[in-house]
């Protein structure tokens, strides 16, 4: 059955909330998360004495009946801190149910479709990015939003990531999954080397500052927006992160001046490890041979091979997420 949600958080970091609900969301079981919308600043709608919300909305497919799909996002809200809970007031995260294939429901626990489904722009914007033709009480979606009431609401695109997994990681690695030995790359392919460069240019690169020093000249590389995350850097030819958050905001920025750009991690060790779960597609080189690393590629089990092409004696593999083949379109 395909569910329709809005979500919405005006409390906390806002943004990394909501991911962290549609991660969440995509490993409920028999369910599969499907579409993302854009995700939205909005002013609050209602109680107005509170701050700015986030919004977007979501398609999941699911085998789970609505209340159970329903008890399981309530779980979600609990786990991620939703503890204030006064109507239309604050919130660290809102997860309320839209619309449901087939479903009408008017009791207490669930009321479907919901009820103010067609008087808010924080809930039709965004579904008219992921549902623009679904018919609600014998109208589109995109014909609701050109209502007055609804043009007249305050709301815009948040520079904000709303892939909830928006990373890319790029590795080459021998047949223990080593990386490197003494700061160092294990071995120098041209092939490997191409292909790197190929992947990467144009794009943003994310490393640590191990990896940042161990690129020649310890320089950044050309034709890519370089970013580290370093607790203590200070250099200007660079963007530092301090932190994830930071690390959220600048990639917000970031996809907001040029949609397209792919965001890759290319490590070192510690890098691969705290973003990886944020990353939806690895890019392995696969080279014959055992090199002593002293440094490895995180256990990657929830990825699946997608694509491999034998080249040079190299194998580059290609892994995907699985359950992370939901659509988001872009602005
Ligand atoms: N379609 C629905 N989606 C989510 N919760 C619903 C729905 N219909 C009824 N409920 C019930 O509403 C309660 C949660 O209400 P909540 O306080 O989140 O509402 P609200 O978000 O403040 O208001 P609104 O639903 O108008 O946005 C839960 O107990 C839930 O069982
Ligand atoms: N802009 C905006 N306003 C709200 C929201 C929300 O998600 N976005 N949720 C509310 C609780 O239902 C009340 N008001």
């Amino acid at each position: 059955m395909k569910i329709y949600l809005s979500l919405g958080a005006n409390l906390g970091n806002r943004g990394e909330t909501l991911r962290e609900a549609l991660r969440q969301i995509a490993c409920l079981p028999q369910t599969a998360l499907k579409a993302v919308a854009p995700f939205y600043e909005t002013a609050p709608w209602g109680n107005q004495e509170q701050p700015a919300f986030i919004n977007t909305a979501a398609m999941v497919e699911t085998e789970l009946s609505p209340l159970n799909f329903l008890h399981k996002t309530q779980q979600i809200e609990l786990d991620l801190g939703r503890v204030r809970h006064e109507h239309w007031g604050a919130r660290t995260i809102d997860i309320d149910f839209l619309w449901a294939e087939g479903v009408a429901s008017d009791t207490e626990e669930l009321k479907l479709p919901h009820p103010y489904l067609t008087e808010r722009a924080f809930v039709l914007l965004p579904l008219r990015d992921i549902a623009p033709d679904l018919l609600l009480q014998g109208r589109a979606v995109a014909d609701w939003c050109r209502e007055e009431k609804i043009q007249q609401q305050e709301i815009h695109p948040a520079a904000e990531l709303c892939e909830p997994y928006p990373l890319s990681m790029i590795a080459c690695v021998d047949e223990q999954m080593g990386i490197g030995r003494q700061g160092k790359l294990l071995v120098h392919h041209a092939e490997d080397m191409q292909h790197f460069r190929q992947e990467t240019l144009g794009q943003v690169v994310i490393m640590g500052r191990k990896t940042l020093e161990s690129l020649p000249d310890g320089k950044p590389l050309r034709g890519r927006v370089n970013i580290v995350l370093s607790r203590s850097l200070v250099r200007d030819d660079v963007l530092i992160c301090r932190n994830l958050a930071e690390l959220w905001a600048l990639l917000g920025r970031l996809q907001v001046e040029q949609p397209r750009r792919k965001f890759i991690c290319i490590g070192g060790g510690e890098i691969y490890s705290l973003l990886l779960p944020y990353a939806k597609e690895i890019m392995l080189t696969k080279v014959t041979g055992k090199f002593a690393a002293d440094t490895f590629f995180p256990a990657h089990e929830e990825f699946f091979e997608a694509a491999r092409e034998a080249r040079s004696g190299l194998s580059f593999v290609r892994l995907w997420r699985a359950g992370a083949d939901y659509f988001s379109p872009r602005r």
